[in-house]
Protein backbone atom coordinates (compact mmCIF):
# COMPACT_ATOMS: atom_id res chain seq x y z
CA UNK A 1 0.00 0.00 0.00
CA UNK A 2 1.35 3.36 -1.02
CA UNK A 3 1.41 5.16 2.36
CA UNK A 4 3.18 2.26 4.27
CA UNK A 5 5.64 1.93 1.47
CA UNK A 6 6.32 5.98 1.62
CA UNK A 7 6.96 5.49 5.26
CA UNK A 8 9.38 2.88 4.44
CA UNK A 9 11.02 4.76 1.80
CA UNK A 10 11.29 7.94 3.72
CA UNK A 11 12.96 6.01 7.23
CA UNK A 12 15.09 3.58 5.38
CA UNK A 13 16.28 7.32 3.37
CA UNK A 14 15.67 5.92 0.04
CA UNK A 15 13.75 9.18 -0.19
CA UNK A 16 15.89 11.48 1.17
CA UNK A 17 16.24 15.44 1.33
CA UNK A 18 14.49 17.33 3.46
CA UNK A 19 12.56 19.03 0.42
CA UNK A 20 11.97 15.53 -1.10
CA UNK A 21 10.92 14.34 1.85
CA UNK A 22 7.95 16.88 2.33
CA UNK A 23 6.76 16.81 -1.38
CA UNK A 24 6.99 12.96 -1.39
CA UNK A 25 4.55 12.72 1.60
CA UNK A 26 2.13 15.41 0.34
CA UNK A 27 1.73 12.61 -2.87
CA UNK A 28 1.42 10.04 -0.57
CA UNK A 29 -1.82 11.68 1.74
CA UNK A 30 -3.22 12.64 -1.98
CA UNK A 31 -2.43 9.27 -3.35
CA UNK A 32 -3.97 7.93 -0.39
CA UNK A 33 -7.33 10.02 0.06
CA UNK A 34 -7.77 9.15 -3.32
CA UNK A 35 -7.48 5.30 -2.61
CA UNK A 36 -9.94 5.46 0.65
CA UNK A 37 -14.06 4.17 0.41
CA UNK A 38 -15.21 6.24 3.14
CA UNK A 39 -19.02 6.91 3.71
CA UNK A 40 -18.32 9.80 6.29
CA UNK A 41 -16.49 12.85 6.91
CA UNK A 42 -15.52 11.83 10.00
CA UNK A 43 -14.53 8.15 8.47
CA UNK A 44 -12.30 9.96 6.05
CA UNK A 45 -10.80 12.48 8.47
CA UNK A 46 -10.06 9.73 10.73
CA UNK A 47 -8.05 7.94 8.24
CA UNK A 48 -6.37 10.95 6.80
CA UNK A 49 -4.91 11.74 10.37
CA UNK A 50 -3.44 8.18 10.91
CA UNK A 51 -1.99 8.09 8.13
CA UNK A 52 -0.15 11.86 8.84
CA UNK A 53 0.93 9.87 12.12
CA UNK A 54 2.57 7.39 10.67
CA UNK A 55 4.44 9.72 8.19
CA UNK A 56 5.30 12.23 10.77
CA UNK A 57 6.98 9.39 12.62
CA UNK A 58 9.08 8.67 9.85
CA UNK A 59 12.47 10.85 10.45
CA UNK A 60 12.17 13.40 13.11
CA UNK A 61 14.12 16.15 12.49
CA UNK A 62 13.34 17.18 9.12
CA UNK A 63 10.62 19.76 9.47
CA UNK A 64 9.40 20.13 6.24
CA UNK A 65 7.71 16.34 6.75
CA UNK A 66 5.35 17.85 9.26
CA UNK A 67 4.99 21.14 7.62
CA UNK A 68 3.83 19.81 4.70
CA UNK A 69 1.40 16.77 6.06
CA UNK A 70 -0.22 20.01 8.47
CA UNK A 71 -0.56 22.22 5.23
CA UNK A 72 -2.35 19.31 3.39
CA UNK A 73 -3.98 18.61 6.44
CA UNK A 74 -5.99 21.87 6.92
CA UNK A 75 -8.10 21.26 4.19
CA UNK A 76 -9.10 18.11 5.25
CA UNK A 77 -9.17 19.46 8.96
CA UNK A 78 -11.27 22.85 7.74
CA UNK A 79 -14.24 20.80 5.66
CA UNK A 80 -17.41 20.82 6.13
CA UNK A 81 -18.32 17.49 3.77
CA UNK A 82 -16.54 14.51 2.78
CA UNK A 83 -16.56 16.06 -1.16
CA UNK A 84 -15.08 19.11 0.50
CA UNK A 85 -12.05 17.15 2.49
CA UNK A 86 -11.89 14.84 -0.65
CA UNK A 87 -11.35 18.08 -2.92
CA UNK A 88 -9.03 20.52 -0.20
CA UNK A 89 -6.87 17.24 0.06
CA UNK A 90 -6.20 17.04 -3.71
CA UNK A 91 -6.15 20.48 -4.18
CA UNK A 92 -3.53 21.51 -1.41
CA UNK A 93 -1.14 18.40 -2.20
CA UNK A 94 -0.81 19.54 -5.51
CA UNK A 95 -0.12 23.08 -4.56
CA UNK A 96 2.50 22.43 -1.82
CA UNK A 97 4.04 20.17 -4.77
CA UNK A 98 4.15 22.97 -7.20
CA UNK A 99 4.86 25.60 -5.30
CA UNK A 100 7.77 23.39 -3.15
CA UNK A 101 9.26 22.42 -6.42
CA UNK A 102 9.20 26.44 -7.52
CA UNK A 103 10.57 27.73 -4.51
CA UNK A 104 13.74 26.03 -5.00
CA UNK A 105 14.10 28.14 -8.62
CA UNK A 106 13.02 31.43 -7.12
CA UNK A 107 15.68 30.22 -4.49
CA UNK A 108 18.40 29.46 -7.03
CA UNK A 109 17.62 33.09 -8.76
CA UNK A 110 18.13 34.98 -5.73
CA UNK A 111 21.04 33.05 -4.37
CA UNK A 112 23.23 33.38 -7.45
CA UNK A 113 23.00 36.74 -7.18
CA UNK A 114 25.51 36.46 -4.00
CA UNK A 115 28.21 34.44 -5.83
CA UNK A 116 31.24 36.52 -7.02
CA UNK A 117 32.49 35.98 -10.70
CA UNK A 118 34.53 33.10 -11.16
CA UNK A 119 33.16 31.75 -7.32
CA UNK A 120 34.78 29.09 -5.63
CA UNK A 121 32.34 27.39 -3.51
CA UNK A 122 32.20 24.70 -0.64
CA UNK A 123 28.96 22.55 -0.01
CA UNK A 124 27.85 20.02 2.36
CA UNK A 125 25.48 16.97 2.08
CA UNK A 126 23.35 16.39 -0.83
CA UNK A 127 20.94 19.57 -0.91
CA UNK A 128 18.66 20.00 -3.47
CA UNK A 129 18.05 23.61 -2.96
CA UNK A 130 21.81 24.25 -2.61
CA UNK A 131 22.32 22.69 -5.73
CA UNK A 132 19.95 24.46 -8.06
CA UNK A 133 21.93 27.56 -6.56
CA UNK A 134 25.60 26.43 -7.54
CA UNK A 135 24.17 25.16 -10.99
CA UNK A 136 22.30 28.41 -11.67
CA UNK A 137 25.28 30.64 -10.50
CA UNK A 138 27.82 28.10 -12.75
CA UNK A 139 24.73 29.03 -15.95
CA UNK A 140 25.25 32.36 -15.74
CA UNK A 141 29.39 31.82 -16.14
CA UNK A 142 30.28 32.61 -12.02
CA UNK A 143 31.23 29.28 -10.83
CA UNK A 144 35.25 28.02 -11.12
CA UNK A 145 34.66 25.12 -9.03
CA UNK A 146 33.24 23.78 -5.78
CA UNK A 147 34.53 21.74 -3.11
CA UNK A 148 31.98 18.91 -1.77
CA UNK A 149 32.50 17.11 1.00
CA UNK A 150 31.96 12.83 1.59
CA UNK A 151 28.87 13.56 4.41
CA UNK A 152 30.29 10.31 6.48
CA UNK A 153 28.47 7.93 7.22
CA UNK A 154 25.90 8.19 4.58
CA UNK A 155 28.20 9.28 1.78
CA UNK A 156 25.43 11.73 0.31
CA UNK A 157 28.06 13.91 -1.16
CA UNK A 158 28.43 10.91 -3.89
CA UNK A 159 24.71 12.31 -5.06
CA UNK A 160 26.23 15.82 -5.25
CA UNK A 161 29.39 15.36 -6.66
CA UNK A 162 27.05 13.29 -9.28
CA UNK A 163 24.76 16.02 -9.81
CA UNK A 164 27.17 18.95 -10.03
CA UNK A 165 28.87 16.93 -12.60
CA UNK A 166 26.05 15.76 -14.84
CA UNK A 167 25.09 19.56 -15.13
CA UNK A 168 28.95 20.53 -16.22
CA UNK A 169 30.25 22.44 -12.79
CA UNK A 170 34.09 21.27 -11.65
CA UNK A 171 33.96 19.54 -8.52
CA UNK A 172 36.73 18.53 -6.16
CA UNK A 173 35.51 15.57 -3.62
CA UNK A 174 37.11 16.15 -0.59
CA UNK A 175 37.01 14.17 3.05
CA UNK A 176 34.70 15.86 5.70
CA UNK A 177 37.77 16.82 8.00
CA UNK A 178 39.30 18.51 5.09
CA UNK A 179 36.79 21.16 4.97
CA UNK A 180 39.12 23.64 7.33
CA UNK A 181 42.31 22.44 5.04
CA UNK A 182 40.38 24.06 1.93
CA UNK A 183 38.31 26.93 3.51
CA UNK A 184 40.85 29.40 2.46
CA UNK A 185 40.83 28.73 -1.31
CA UNK A 186 36.64 29.04 -0.48
CA UNK A 187 34.31 32.24 -1.80
CA UNK A 188 31.47 31.09 -0.23
CA UNK A 189 29.67 28.07 1.33
CA UNK A 190 26.12 27.54 0.42
CA UNK A 191 24.26 24.22 2.54
CA UNK A 192 20.18 23.10 2.51
CA UNK A 193 18.92 22.74 5.86
CA UNK A 194 16.09 20.76 7.30
CA UNK A 195 15.04 22.99 9.83
CA UNK A 196 15.71 26.59 10.79
CA UNK A 197 14.55 27.38 14.37
CA UNK A 198 12.81 30.78 15.34
CA UNK A 199 16.20 31.82 17.00
CA UNK A 200 17.85 31.31 13.19
CA UNK A 201 19.51 28.29 13.97
CA UNK A 202 20.51 26.15 11.28
CA UNK A 203 19.67 22.18 11.07
CA UNK A 204 21.61 20.37 9.00
CA UNK A 205 23.82 17.23 8.14
CA UNK A 206 26.00 16.26 10.85
CA UNK A 207 29.30 18.58 10.24
CA UNK A 208 27.47 21.34 9.06
CA UNK A 209 28.48 23.31 12.22
CA UNK A 210 32.11 22.38 11.81
CA UNK A 211 32.05 23.66 8.15
CA UNK A 212 30.24 26.75 9.49
CA UNK A 213 32.54 27.95 12.40
CA UNK A 214 35.68 27.67 9.59
CA UNK A 215 33.67 29.49 7.24
CA UNK A 216 33.57 32.18 10.27
CA UNK A 217 37.33 31.49 11.42
CA UNK A 218 38.35 32.45 7.61
CA UNK A 219 35.87 35.66 7.06
CA UNK A 220 33.81 33.15 4.21
CA UNK A 221 29.81 34.06 3.90
CA UNK A 222 28.54 31.03 5.37
CA UNK A 223 25.06 31.10 3.20
CA UNK A 224 21.82 28.75 3.99
CA UNK A 225 19.13 27.80 1.39
CA UNK A 226 15.79 26.80 2.62
CA UNK A 227 11.88 27.27 1.38
CA UNK A 228 10.20 28.36 4.28
CA UNK A 229 8.44 25.27 5.02
CA UNK A 230 11.63 24.36 6.66
CA UNK A 231 11.23 27.08 9.18
CA UNK A 232 9.87 25.40 12.41
CA UNK A 233 7.24 26.96 14.02
CA UNK A 234 6.84 24.95 17.38
CA UNK A 235 10.18 26.30 17.93
CA UNK A 236 8.21 29.94 18.99
CA UNK A 237 6.88 28.03 21.39
CA UNK A 238 10.42 26.87 22.81
CA UNK A 239 10.26 23.51 21.79
CA UNK A 240 13.46 21.78 20.23
CA UNK A 241 14.23 20.10 16.93
CA UNK A 242 15.18 16.30 18.10
CA UNK A 243 18.35 15.53 16.33
CA UNK A 244 17.04 12.42 14.64
CA UNK A 245 19.68 9.55 15.40
CA UNK A 246 20.26 6.71 13.16
CA UNK A 247 21.78 3.06 13.59
CA UNK A 248 25.56 2.38 14.44
CA UNK A 249 25.70 0.26 11.45
CA UNK A 250 26.12 3.33 9.62
CA UNK A 251 28.98 4.31 11.30
CA UNK A 252 31.11 0.31 11.48
CA UNK A 253 29.50 -1.16 8.25
CA UNK A 254 28.19 -4.39 8.71
CA UNK A 255 30.10 -7.29 10.31
CA UNK A 256 32.53 -4.93 12.28
CA UNK A 257 33.22 -5.67 15.34
CA UNK A 258 33.81 -3.14 18.20
CA UNK A 259 35.60 -3.59 21.57
CA UNK A 260 33.52 -4.61 24.41
CA UNK A 261 31.90 -1.65 25.83
CA UNK A 262 32.39 1.09 23.15
CA UNK A 263 29.15 2.55 21.83
CA UNK A 264 28.80 4.34 18.76
CA UNK A 265 26.87 7.71 18.45
CA UNK A 266 25.05 8.47 14.87
CA UNK A 267 23.22 11.69 15.10
CA UNK A 268 22.73 12.75 11.64
CA UNK A 269 22.10 16.30 12.35
CA UNK A 270 23.76 19.38 14.19
CA UNK A 271 22.68 22.81 15.02
CA UNK A 272 25.17 25.74 13.60
CA UNK A 273 24.07 29.01 15.80
CA UNK A 274 22.88 32.04 14.09
CA UNK A 275 25.99 33.98 14.80
CA UNK A 276 27.79 31.70 12.26
CA UNK A 277 25.03 32.16 9.53
CA UNK A 278 25.57 35.14 6.96
CA UNK A 279 22.44 34.63 5.35
CA UNK A 280 19.26 32.56 5.04
CA UNK A 281 17.80 32.75 1.33
CA UNK A 282 14.08 31.74 1.08
CA UNK A 283 12.06 31.99 -2.01
CA UNK A 284 10.27 35.43 -0.42
CA UNK A 285 13.77 36.66 0.21
CA UNK A 286 16.91 36.96 1.74
CA UNK A 287 17.46 37.52 5.17
CA UNK A 288 19.84 37.56 8.24
CA UNK A 289 18.62 34.42 10.52
CA UNK A 290 17.09 36.95 13.28
CA UNK A 291 13.98 37.51 11.02
CA UNK A 292 12.99 33.97 11.42
CA UNK A 293 9.87 34.73 13.35
CA UNK A 294 8.80 37.20 10.79
CA UNK A 295 8.83 34.37 8.38
CA UNK A 296 7.21 31.99 10.89
CA UNK A 297 4.61 34.80 11.49
CA UNK A 298 3.87 36.50 8.74
CA UNK A 299 4.82 34.08 6.27
CA UNK A 300 4.14 30.97 7.37
CA UNK A 301 0.86 32.54 9.12
CA UNK A 302 1.55 31.36 12.57
CA UNK A 303 -0.11 33.80 15.48
CA UNK A 304 -0.18 32.12 18.88
CA UNK A 305 -3.64 31.65 19.21
CA UNK A 306 -3.43 29.29 16.20
CA UNK A 307 -0.01 28.21 17.76
CA UNK A 308 -1.56 26.48 20.54
CA UNK A 309 -4.10 24.39 18.88
CA UNK A 310 -1.57 23.67 16.32
CA UNK A 311 0.46 22.45 19.67
CA UNK A 312 -2.42 20.04 20.21
CA UNK A 313 -2.69 18.94 16.71
CA UNK A 314 1.17 17.88 16.47
CA UNK A 315 1.22 16.29 19.80
CA UNK A 316 -1.93 13.87 18.22
CA UNK A 317 1.00 13.07 15.98
CA UNK A 318 2.95 11.27 19.30
CA UNK A 319 6.12 13.85 18.55
O1 LIG B 1 15.57 19.86 0.54
P1 LIG B 1 17.03 19.64 0.34
O2 LIG B 1 17.79 20.95 0.23
O3 LIG B 1 17.31 18.71 -0.82
O4 LIG B 1 17.53 18.86 1.63
C1 LIG B 1 18.32 19.42 2.58
C2 LIG B 1 18.90 18.49 3.59
O5 LIG B 1 18.33 17.21 3.65
C3 LIG B 1 19.39 16.28 3.94
O6 LIG B 1 19.08 15.36 4.91
P2 LIG B 1 19.05 13.75 4.67
O7 LIG B 1 20.11 13.34 3.68
O8 LIG B 1 17.64 13.43 4.21
O9 LIG B 1 19.33 13.20 6.05
C4 LIG B 1 20.61 17.10 4.29
O10 LIG B 1 20.72 17.45 5.64
C5 LIG B 1 20.38 18.27 3.39
O11 LIG B 1 21.16 19.40 3.70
Amino acid sequence: MVLTKTADDISSMRVRGAGRIARTAALALQEYGASLECKTLAAFVDEMQNAAEILCKTRPTAVSLPNAVRYVMQGVRGAGTLEEAQQALNDRATTFIHDSQEAVQKIADIAARQFPDDAVIMTHCNSQVAIACIVRAHEQGRVREVYATEVRPRNQGYITIQMLSDAGVPVNFIVDSAARSFMPKVDLVITGTDAVTANGAVVNKIGTSQIALCAHEARKPFIVAAETYKFAPRTILGERIPIEERPAEEVTGSGRQLPPGVTVKNPAFDVTPPAYVDLIITEIGAFAPSYAPVVIRDHLGWDISEFQKEYAFTHQYGE
